[in-house]
């Protein structure tokens, strides 16, 4: 069978994005895997798939799949391409678009000026909801790593986080230690790992060993998740613009029991079909 399907990025953070909607097609872990291979495939950080909703309130479901073809739970720049592609696609013609995760639905907001806002619901915070190995939450856990004891925040925003505060991230061990805590025993479902250097209250720099996928230019849910770090830690106000090697995103959180809403670009690259 022929699969149409587009590849879009945002800030850098790559996806084959498949309309499963007017198309059928099975996916499976090794398809996806081989799909996501930068030599022999399309190449990609996560593949996002566009389904019916299964409920009648949702406009549609969104199913994320890492470029190791594991699903997961959330993904916040490939919830703005989500919208730019079934608007463009014509699948919707909603500018408030409510779409299904495996974490819960959330609502994609198509701005005039063309950036989308993701209200990203409500962060978790008790270790059992990250998951996380802990027996109380905090606001920094301590965690033994091959170099020694480090200290992290760890946050859920659907998916998990863990969130290092660092002097620069540009000498940051993001693919050494990011690789060591992306499947530590702390994490039982391994983790999303952010070094966040603080730039100023309303101000981060922000590098992301992805889980399943390895350092990407951006990552939407690490960074609400660093914003939601951050502000518990006492080091950031209620709007935050985080820099990922990527660009920029706007993040906004009020505090514990409140939604983070994500703003920022989502860009289409082109149009494929691969014969399956
Ligand atoms: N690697 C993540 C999924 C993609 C998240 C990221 N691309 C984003 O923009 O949020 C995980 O395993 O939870």
């Amino acid at each position: 069978m022929l699969l149409r399907f587009t590849k879009m990025h945002g800030l850098g953070n790559d996806f084959m994005v498949v309309d499963l909607v007017t198309q059928h097609c099975k996916l499976n872990e090794d398809l996806i895997r081989s799909l996501a291979d930068r030599h022999r495939g399309i190449g990609f950080d996560q593949l996002l798939v566009v389904e019916p909703p299964s409920q009648p309130n949702n406009d549609f479901k969104y199913r994320i799949y890492n470029a190791d073809g594991g699903e997961v739970e959330q993904c916040g720049n490939g919830a703005r391409c989500f919208a730019r592609f079934v608007l463009d696609k014509k699948l919707t013609t909603k500018n408030h678009i409510k779409v299904e995760t495996l974490s819960g639905d959330i609502e994609l907001i198509v701005e005039a000026d063309g950036n989308i806002t993701v209200d990203m619901g409500i962060p978790k915070l008790a270790p059992s909801r990250i998951p996380f190995n802990a027996p109380q939450q905090q606001a920094t856990y301590k965690v033994q790593t091959v170099g020694g004891e480090i200290e992290l925040g760890a946050a859920s925003m659907g998916n998990p986080h863990a969130v290092l505060v660092v002097d620069s991230i540009n000498n940051a061990p993001v693919n050494t230690l990011g690789a060591e805590l992306e499947s530590h025993p702390d994490f039982p479902q391994r983790v999303n790992v952010g070094f966040m250097e603080v730039l100023s209250r309303q101000e981060i720099n922000l590098r992301v060993f992805e889980r399943g996928v390895g350092e990407t230019q951006a990552c939407g849910t690490g960074a609400c998740a660093a914003v939601v770090v951050g502000c518990i830690q006492g080091l950031l106000d209620e709007q935050v613009t985080v820099n990922l090697p990527g660009g920029s995103l706007t993040i906004q959180w009020q505090g514990e029991g409140h939604s983070v809403k994500m703003t920022g670009p989502a860009c289409r690259v082109f149009e494929g079909q691969i014969r399956l």
